[in-house]
């Protein structure tokens, strides 16, 4: 096959950051009268950046989603969640250990977030893995970034790699459509609120090792 390179989702896929965004939400949320709200319920907003992800907490606690208060709660969980970036967070289960067989197995390695693109080098090399991707792009530092498939794009073309090469791993509908808009494969995990995505029984992953057996399946013969 020529498909070997990996380009992963960041929030849902690798790491469960929803405790530290939901602290981070609740700080902001607890002098406002409302939350706090459990890691589970944040988790189900996050995937679409933090100015979406503000702007459906706010709805969701029936606060008014004007302009003025979404830039300032916007600012507000940014500031909040850079202050403790990797405080709860913690790798899926078997995550740390597949990224090393996948990367020992000759796959090459990459991370397509709509994460700040700051914030995410800081968690990464927080958690030590930052070593481990030859490209990680968060959604400011594309023009357009998840579900626009020019994010993705800026993924491979920064690996120096053909989009022949690349899958794409993720956990949420917008991650589903970007791989499609690319036009490159996709395969949702099944924890979190991958579990949720619509995918043949053939691209899913019930651990990141999986990948090594579905991409024979799919890409050989
Ligand atoms: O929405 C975010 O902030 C990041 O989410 P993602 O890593 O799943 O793209
Ligand atoms: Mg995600």
């Amino acid at each position: 096959m020529t498909s070997k390179a990996i380009i992963f989702d960041l929030d849902g896929t690798l790491i469960d950051s929803a405790p530290d965004i939901a602290a981070a939400v609740n700080r902001y949320l607890e002098p406002r009268g409302r939350g706090p709200l459990s890691a589970e319920r944040v988790a189900r907003f996050i995937g679409n950046g933090p100015r979406k992800l503000m702007a459906d907490i706010l709805a969701d606690q029936k606060l008014p989603v004007d302009e003025a208060t979404l830039a300032e709660a916007h600012a507000t969980y940014l500031e909040n969640y850079n202050r403790h970036p990797a405080a709860l967070t913690e790798f899926y289960a078997n995550v740390r250990e597949d990224l090393a067989l996948l990367a020992e197995r000759g796959f090459r390695l990459g991370i397509c977030t709509n994460k700040p693109h700051a914030l995410t080098q800081k968690i990464l090399s927080l958690l030590q893995i930052d070593h481990m991707f030859e490209a990680a792009i968060g959604a400011d530092a594309v023009k357009d970034c998840k579900p626009h498939p020019d994010h993705l794009a800026a993924v491979w073309q920064a690996m120096g790699i053909s989009p022949r090469q690349v899958i794409y791993v993720g956990d949420s509908d917008v991650d589903r459509m970007t791989a499609q808009r690319a036009g490159v494969p996709f395969f949702a995990v099944n924890w979190g609120t991958g579990a949720d995505v619509a995918v043949e029984p053939a691209f899913r992953l019930h651990r990141l090792a999986d990948i090594v057996a579905h991409t024979e399946a799919t890409h050989d013969g």
